[in-house]
């Protein structure tokens, strides 16, 4: 009788690695952002990248990160890959759920993860740590009682071949 595989994925390593295939189809050109949102028993209920709303064609919107108006910046017009996740979500109710993501939360995606019920964020990124956004994030979190740590990368990587 042959012996089961010993090389297969963590749960983490599979969730996260969701989380950053999904962020693979942001068109966002300088950062992309990815989310898988998890039951507690293990079974993916959503998942959500950074990108433009329903409509709202990626060919005419803008993704530059400056302009003299803000309305030619990409950052009044995406949704974040938190965000979306949870919006795409059409099981009920996400309470106690978790959430992982390439990148820690800002402000606004950390409101909707309190107000949706998801009970802990594990996240890779965390290049904006420090920012009035991801304190703002940090502090309602604490207050939320929402278990926020870093994803603890493994030394392997993974090829699919598409
Ligand atoms: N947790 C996050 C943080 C950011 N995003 C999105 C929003 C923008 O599309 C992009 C950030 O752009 P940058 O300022 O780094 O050029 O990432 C997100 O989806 N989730
Ligand atoms: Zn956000």
């Amino acid at each position: 009788m042959a012996n089961k595989r010993e090389d297969y994925i963590s749960w983490d390593e599979y969730f996260m690695g969701v989380a950053k295939l999904s962020g693979l189809r942001s068109k966002d050109p300088n950062t992309q952002v990815g989310c898988c949102i998890v039951s507690q028993d293990n079974k993916i209920l959503s998942m959500g990248y950074n990108g433009l709303p329903s409509g709202c064609s990626d060919d005419e919107f803008p993704w530059q990160r400056e302009g003299e108006d803000p309305l030619n910046t990409k950052y009044v017009y995406t949704v974040h890959s938190e965000l979306n996740a949870i919006l795409n979500y059409r099981g009920g109710s996400l309470e106690g759920a978790k959430l992982y993501v390439s990148l820690f939360p800002c402000n606004e995606c950390a409101k909707a993860i309190i107000q949706s019920g998801i009970k802990e964020v594990i996240y890779d990124s965390n290049k904006y740590d420090g920012t009035t956004s991801v304190q703002a994030s940090m502090r309602m979190f604490d207050a939320a009682g929402v278990r926020y740590h870093a994803y603890h990368r493994t030394e392997r990587t993974v090829m699919i071949e598409l």
